[in-house]
């Protein structure tokens, strides 16, 4: 059996190595002709898996470690009779995570806001609705939107309504091109002028579900504090944008330990089931003890803050990204690249002793 898996996979080894000969590639330059000796492609969000890039190969299963699929031509691949699998929910805490962390670094004062701060969800999903839950554990007034999807504990409005009254918004919801919810571009000029010139604006989803000109414009007007860990042009993005953000990160908003451990584990469950052998490693057996910071019996809200250097310093993140501004005025693929394949994986915040995250 023979796999090719993406390098940035987390403990492939440890799932694969003695299921499969496994083969490791650059995501964004993985062809088809490194497929074609190939039962299994093991991919993360940078690889686009059509029925071409799989002609010729004998790829029977595709598993993604990532909850996006945005990357897969899911039809394309189930007419070829393809499994494809991937990792919903996987890294949720660790988005939830960073948007809790980026509002904090920006505005620390936030942290005791109680109900005169307003968290605006656009799409309740896994991240969603795990974002919802720390937000409120924080005493943030918490509103949301969704055509799919009710939470019973906030406030659920209409998308105009949620535009009109968040002091910041934090966007979960997949790309989509096509059909009446069609995410492709749901920030664009009309959406930026129904919101508050001062909400915080944090894109952690799609590029694409930020239209970039429209987003320079309403910064031009509002001076409006934005966070992008994605962007419309990724991997490259130009000097321009970057003056204009308040934070930019490499699209590493889900890059927990725990969160692409999680991913490839139920990768290597779907693999197992499919090829018919066994699955019984669990990821948690791979991960170190931390020591423990959060006190049980304190709320999060009085600790967090504190925390914060320790847990996870977003602005080294956003350093790392800037500096890697080319003569052209550029960040290019390879540094762009190059910042997620180094990533020291961060540990979500259950591992410093608070379970209930
Ligand atoms: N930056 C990063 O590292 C990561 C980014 N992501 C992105 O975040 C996206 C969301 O992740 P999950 O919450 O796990 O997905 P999910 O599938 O659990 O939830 C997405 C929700 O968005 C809703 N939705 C769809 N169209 C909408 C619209 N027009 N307006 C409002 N809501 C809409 C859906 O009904 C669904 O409830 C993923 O598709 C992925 O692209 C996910 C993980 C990590
Ligand atoms: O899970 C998703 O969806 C994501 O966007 C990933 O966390 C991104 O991971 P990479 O594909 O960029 O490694």
């Amino acid at each position: 059996m023979k796999v090719i898996a993406d390098e940035n996979l987390a403990l492939t080894d440890y799932f694969f190595a003695d299921l499969a000969e496994i083969d490791y590639r650059a995501g964004r330059g993985i062809q088809a002709e490194d497929l074609t000796a190939a039962n299994a492609l093991l991919v993360r969000s940078v690889t686009k898996v059509t029925p071409a890039l799989l002609e010729g190969s004998a790829v029977e299963f595709v598993g993604s470690a990532t909850i996006g699929t945005d990357h897969i031509d899911l039809a394309g691949l189930a007419t070829n009779h393809v499994e494809v699998t991937h990792a919903p929910g996987c890294n949720a805490q660790a988005v939830a995570e960073y948007v809790v962390t980026a509002i904090l670094t920006l505005q620390p004062e936030r942290v005791q806001a109680g109900t005169d701060f307003c968290l605006g969800i656009v799409g309740l999903g896994n991240v969603g609705s795990r974002l919802a839950q720390l937000a409120q554990r924080l005493g943030w007034r918490v509103i949301g939107t969704d055509p799919n999807v009710q939470l019973p504990e906030i406030e659920n409005l209409s998308f105009a309504q949620l535009l009109a009254e968040s002091d910041a918004i934090s966007i979960h919801v997949p790309l989509t091109h096509t059909g009446q919810h069609a995410t492709y571009h749901l920030f664009n000029t009309q959406t930026f002028e129904q919101m508050k010139p001062a909400c915080l604006l944090i894109n952690s989803a799609r590029g694409e579900v930020v239209s970039e000109q429209a987003l320079l414009n309403d910064i031009a007007k509002t001076q409006r504090p934005v966070v992008l860990d994605v962007f419309e042009h990724e991997p490259i993005i130009s000097r321009n944008l970057l003056d204009h953000l308040a934070l930019a990160t490499p699209h590493i908003a889900g890059y927990s330990l725990e969160g692409k451990a999680r991913g490839t584990q139920m990768v290597y469950q779907a693999f197992c089931q499919h090829f018919k052998r066994e699955a019984s490693k669990q990821f948690e057996s791979q991960l170190a003890d931390m020591p423990v910071l959060f006190n049980l019996k304190q709320p999060l809200s009085t600790q967090l803050l504190p925390l914060l250097p320790q847990l996870y310093n977003i602005r080294a993140d956003d350093q790392a990204l800037r500096a890697g501004l080319n003569k052209d005025g550029m960040v290019d693929a390879a540094h762009f690249d190059y910042l997620r394949k180094t990533y020291p994986l961060r540990r979500e915040w259950a591992a410093y002793g608070d379970q209930s995250f």
